[in-house]
């Protein structure tokens, strides 16, 4: 399912967190995004989740602004695991991704053996069947998001939406989890710090540089040691590695080159 950004703007007061953000996501596709802390990503993402009203511009899912749909269809065809999300205690794991399941309930169709599959493919997808029944405040923060994970694909959504989905985890897991998420055949935007992480997965990157979308294209167009210099104040290399994916090795005193540059204007 297609998803749209038309000229999405947010504003926290007098300051500008979003401005002017415009792009499509194709069915199918996976975009990164990528930019430092505070340059708008969680808002973005939260404005195409529909979560978050835009002070202006519109998204659209499918061609349908989303604002026009109802939650719960929209619960139907969109997933959401944002930054920090919370889950009650008192469930065990499996109830967790149980919760993915709720937008398909109602008083006419309740819980059925199909709901049970979707649940247990789930947990397998994200290697949690064996702590299926453990309690959920006695799973690690790695766990949970690992969990947070299969609720949405419990979901069985069309588009996901993923705020840092990497956060806690592993570098086995972390790439287990990318991996996985690129193989569903879902419409994917996804919040990602690992550079590297972003032109393995990613079929585009879209970059955010203090709330303006400042270029978004396939990894090897946009990850160039020009913008990660001037977006994130890094010096690095670009190159392709031996399976032609682009590669970035940082220089660890590039913020402090950048920062005694500016020191020798002032
Ligand atoms: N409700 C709000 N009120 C005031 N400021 C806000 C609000 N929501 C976000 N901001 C500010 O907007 C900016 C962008 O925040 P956002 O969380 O979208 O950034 P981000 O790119 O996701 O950052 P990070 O990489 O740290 O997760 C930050 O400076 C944040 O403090």
């Amino acid at each position: 399912m297609k998803l749209s950004a038309q000229n999405l703007c947010w504003s926290a007061g007098s300051l500008d967190i979003v401005r002017d953000v415009s792009f499509d996501v194709a069915p199918g596709e996976f975009l990164g995004i990528i930019g430092p802390n505070g340059s708008g990503k969680s808002t973005l993402l939260s404005m195409l989740a529909g979560i978050r009203k835009p002070l202006s511009g519109q998204v659209l899912m499918g061609g349908q602004p989303i604002r026009s749909i109802g939650s719960r269809e929209v619960a139907r065809k969109l997933a959401f695991v944002e930054q920090q999300a919370e889950t009650a205690e008192r469930i065990t794991a499996r109830q967790a991704v149980e919760l993915g399941r709720t937008p398909y309930l109602g008083p006419l169709s309740g819980w059925s053996v199909e709901d049970d599959a979707i649940v247990d493919g789930a947990l397998e997808n994200v290697d949690m069947v064996d702590k299926a029944e453990r309690h959920w405040h006695h799973l690690s923060g790695g766990e949970r998001q690992r969990l947070h994970i299969g609720r949405a694909l419990a979901q069985q959504p069309q588009v996901l939406l993923l705020d840092e989905p990497t956060n806690h985890l592993d570098i086995g897991h972390q790439i287990d989890l990318l991996d996985l998420v690129r193989r569903q055949d879902l419409t994917v935007v996804a919040a990602l710090h690992d550079l590297n992480h972003a032109a393995m997965f990613c079929d585009r990157i879209a970059i955010m540089d203090h709330g303006r979308l400042s270029a978004i294209g396939a990894p090897e167009q946009v990850l160039t040691s020009d913008m990660i210099s001037s977006v994130f104040g890094v010096d690095a290399i670009v190159a392709p590695d031996e399976d032609g994916v682009c590669h970035v090795r940082f220089r660890p005193n590039g913020r402090k080159r950048v920062i005694s540059r500016k020191d020798d204007l002032t």
